[in-house]
C-alpha cells in the first residue's frame, strides 16, 4: 500500500523573541489541520521545537499534493492570526507570499515528504532542528547511511552491506547528483563537506532503486529561505524523515549520529556556529544566545493509516553527555564574539543582514598602491607517475 509523509513546518510568531512557539498559536494550527484535514489524511501530528511549528501528515494523494499543501499553508495562516493578535514576534514570518498558489514549496514553510511502499512496519523517525540551515542534515544522514562507524549494521547486516544512493542537490545553482556508497564514499564527502551549498535531499536502497526509482528511505526539506526573499529572514531550520530498521539503519544507529554535537551554521541572527544540541521535547526552546541550535527527534510507527507514537527519542539520559558536550562548545566559541570561526565565513554572510551594514562605507575604500591584488587562485594538481 502506497502512504506519503509529508513534514511541513514555519515559524508564524513566536516568544519571548524567537524562542518558543505559543500555546494557543499552536493549538489554532492544529484544531484548523483537525477540522480541514479530516478527508484529505489518514493520520496527523503538530509538533513543534524553538519557534517552528510542524506537522506530520500521512495521505495516500502523493507527494507535492496541492490540498495536502494548502491545509498546511492555512492552518499556518489561521495560526498567524493569533500569533498577531498576540503581537508575538514575527507573526507570520515563514509565510513569504500573500496567497497560496499550488504548492508551499518556495513559499517560506520547509517541506520534506516521501512516497512509500508501506512495510508491514513502518517505523520511522522525523528530525526537527532549529536555528539551522538544511545541510545541518549532511554529517548525521552521511553517518546514518554511509559510515560504519557509526552504523555497524553496514557491516554486520547483508540487507544494508551493499550500501545507500544519496540524491545531493547543489542548492545554490540548483543542479542535482546521485553518488552511491561504499564506492563514491570520498566524492559525496568531498561535496556534502561544503554544506551550506550541497545537501543531501534523499537517500535510496540500492536494491529497490532500479524498479522504484521514488522510493526513498530519507528525506530532508531544503528550502532556503534567504534564496526565496532574495534577503535574510530568518534561518532556514530545517526537517527530516528517515525510516528506520530491517535493511535501513536501526532507530539507535540513526540516533548515534547525533551523540556527538557537531558544528553547524545558524545560532543567533543565522550568522553562527554552534554544537548541534539533541533535546527532547521539555528542552525544545532556544535560549542561550538564541541557541544552541537544537534537534528533536520524534519516533513513530505507521500501520494501516494510524500512527503509534511519537516517542521523544532524545528525552533521554544517555544523550546527556551530548549536551553537557554542546554546553562546553558553547562556552568555548562565545568568547570569540564576533570573530570566525565561531562566526560564519565572509561568504556566508552575503545570505545575513552583514552586506546591509558595511554597504554605507563601500565607497569609502580607498586603494592601496604597490600591493599585489589578492584574486582567488586554483591550486594546480601535479600528476603523479
Ligand atoms: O532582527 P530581528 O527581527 O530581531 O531578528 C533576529 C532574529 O533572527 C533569528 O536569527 C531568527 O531565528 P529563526 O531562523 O529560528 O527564525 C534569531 O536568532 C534572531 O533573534
Ligand atoms: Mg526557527
Amino acid at each position: 500500500m502506497k502512504v506519503t509523509i509529508s513534514h511541513i513546518k514555519a515559524d508564524i510568531g513566536s516568544l519571548p523573541g524567537h524562542s518558543t512557539v505559543f500555546k494557543p498559536v499552536v493549538d489554532e494550527v492544529e484544531g484548523y489541520v483537525k477540522e480541514h484535514g479530516s478527508s484529505l489524511l489518514k493520520s496527523y501530528y503538530i509538533s513543534h521545537v524553538g519557534d517552528d511549528i510542524q506537522i506530520t501528515m500521512i495521505h495516500t494523494r502523493g507527494t507535492d499534493d496541492e490540498e495536502v499543501h494548502r491545509l498546511a499553508w492555512e492552518a499556518f495562516k489561521a495560526g498567524t492570526v493569533v500569533a498577531k493578535k498576540y503581537g508575538l514576534y514575527g507573526a507570520g514570518q515563514d509565510l513569504l507570499k500573500d496567497s497560496f498558489s499550488g504548492n508551499v514549496k518556495g513559499m517560506g514553510p520547509g517541506v520534506a515528504e516521501m512516497e512509500i511502499n508501506a512495510r508491514p512496519s513502518e517505523p520511522f523517525i522525523v528530525f526537527m532542528m532549529d536555528k539551522t540551515e538544511p545541510g545541518a542534515f549532511n554529517l548525521p544522514i552521511f553517518r546514518m547511511f554511509g559510515d560504519p562507524f557509526n552504523t555497524p549494521g553496514l557491516v554486520i547486516d547483508p540487507n544494508m552491506h551493499e550500501g545507500f544512493i544519496f540524491e545531493i542537490w547543489d542548492i545554490i545553482e540548483g543542479k542535482k547528483i546521485k553518488l552511491a556508497t561504499p564506492e563514491n564514499t570520498y566524492d559525496i564527502l568531498g561535496l556534502i563537506g561544503s554544506k551550506s551549498r550541497y545537501v543531501i535531499k534523499r537517500v535510496y536502497t540500492k536494491k529497490t532503486h532500479e524498479k522504484l526509482p521514488d522510493e526513498n528511505v530519507a528525506v530532508i526539506s531544503t528550502d532556503k529561505l534567504s534564496l526565496i526573499a532574495g534577503e535574510y529572514v530568518g534561518k532556514d531550520d530545517p526537517a527530516g524523515v528517515v525510516r528506520i530498521q530491517s535493511g535501513l539503519p536501526a532507530a539507535g544507529e540513526v540516533l548515534e549520529a547525533f551523540a556527538h554535537p557537531y558544528l553547524v551554521s545558524g545560532w543567533m541572527r543565522g550568522s553562527f556556529n554552534g554544537p548541534l544540541m539533541p533535546v527532547g521535547m521539555k528542552d525544545a526552546k532556544m535560549t542561550r544566545f538564541d541557541g544552541p541550535p537544537r534537534v528533536v527527534a520524534l519516533g513513530f510507527v505507521y500501520k494501516d493509516g494510524a500512527l503509534s507514537g511519537p516517542v521523544d527519542m532524545f528525552d533521554d539520559p544517555a544523550f546527556d553527555g551530548a549536551r553537557r558536550t554542546a554546553v562546553e562548545i558553547a562556552d568555548y566559541l562565545r568568547r570569540m564574539g564576533p570573530f570566525e570561526p565561531h562566526r560564519l565565513p565572509e561568504d556566508d554572510m552575503e545570505y545575513t543582514s552583514l552586506p546591509r551594514v558595511l554597504e554605507r562605507h563601500k565607497s569609502k575604500f580607498e586603494p592601496i598602491e604597490d600591493t599585489p591584488k589578492g584574486k582567488k587562485v586554483k591550486v594546480a594538481t601535479t600528476d603523479v607517475d
